[in-house]
């Protein structure tokens, strides 16, 4: 059942302009002005764009996980408006004025210390130990999905790769690639589609890697990997190559004036086997142990 205050009426919802395109979505930066005095709230909206594989059913489901999500490390749900012309259903979010994180370090790189990387690292871990509580896999944890909501505060959005694990397994096995980012994927994620806590947990490392780049683009991930393999390389063998490369051993080089700390989790964090790998909540404490802030 929709508690009231969940439905918004499209006539009081005036698009201002286009934040951006997500996996399957486009987000606009709304006013829901139901006074029609320009009173009324900056809301994100993200409604389904039809032409893209994802199915009516797969935004439903970004729409029933974001509903269920209550943490001050999460982009907060506000409700849904029911477009009665397009048939389709819109989702209504909090809008972040800082945008995303990749957007904010561009901006702000000269001012943001090794401190507020950590800080920042700390948050998004809450925000993945509080959603694997959930048994949420993200499955798309990048810099991307990452909104700043202030100088001393990250969330966790775009849910819409989002899965549940079921009960009696560790795992989620997806039957289709998609358009996968998969210099973010964890080695079984890559091989045979298998997506666990300890998958996100690999693109956490990825996500602390991109932070501690200021995410600069020239650093990131996808480029690292594609230099190292060889832009020749098309997709379907990119996999491969990028595998092989991980079985090797290679991982993404340390980001320079990297603590060497924050270097050791990455490479915990990328472990190639899941199990070797640390957990949000054994994360949480390395972050929380404020020796490793000072040291360089
Ligand atoms: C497709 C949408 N893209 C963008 N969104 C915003 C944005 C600013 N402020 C925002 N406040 C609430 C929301 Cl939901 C988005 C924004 N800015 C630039 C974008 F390209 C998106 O959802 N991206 C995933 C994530 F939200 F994690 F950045």
């Amino acid at each position: 059942k929709k508690q009231q205050q969940d439905v918004f009426e499209e006539r009081y919802l005036r698009c201002i302009s286009i934040l951006g395109k997500g996996n399957f979505g486009s987000v606009e930066l709304c006013l829901y002005d139901p006074w029609g005095d320009n009173t009324g709230d900056l809301v994100a909206v993200k409604e389904l764009q039809s032409n893209k594989q994802a199915t009516v059913a797969d935004f439903q489901r970004e729409i029933q996980t974001i509903s269920s999500l209550h943490c001050d490390y999460i982009v907060k749900y506000k409700g849904i408006c029911y477009s009665a012309g397009r048939l389709s259903t819109k989702l209504v979010m909090e809008y972040l004025p800082y945008g995303s994180l990749i957007g904010y370090m561009e901006k702000h790189r000269q001012n943001v210390c090794t401190r507020r990387l950590l800080l920042f690292a700390s948050q998004i871990c809450k925000g993945m130990e509080y959603l694997q509580s959930m048994r949420y896999v993200h499955r798309d944890l990048a810099a991307r999905n990452i909104l700043v909501a202030s100088d001393t505060l990250v969330k966790i959005a775009d849910f819409g790769l989002t899965k549940i694990i079921p009960v009696d397994k560790e795992y989620y096995r997806v039957t289709q690639p998609g358009e996968s980012p998969i210099f973010w994927y964890a080695p079984e994620s890559v091989l045979e589609l298998k997506f666990s806590h300890k998958s996100d947990v690999w693109s956490f490392g990825i996500v602390l890697h991109e932070l501690f780049s200021y995410c600069d683009i020239s650093r990131n991930p996808k480029r690292l990997c594609i230099q190292k393999i060889g832009s020749y390389v098309q997709s379907p063998s990119m996999a491969i190559h990028l595998l092989n490369l991980l079985k090797d051993n290679w991982r993404l080089p340390m980001p320079s004036q990297c603590p060497p700390k924050v270097h050791s989790i990455m490479m915990q964090c990328w472990e190639f086997n899941s199990e070797d790998r640390p957990s949000f909540s054994s994360l949480q404490d390395m972050f929380e142990n404020s020796l490793l802030i000072d040291e360089r």
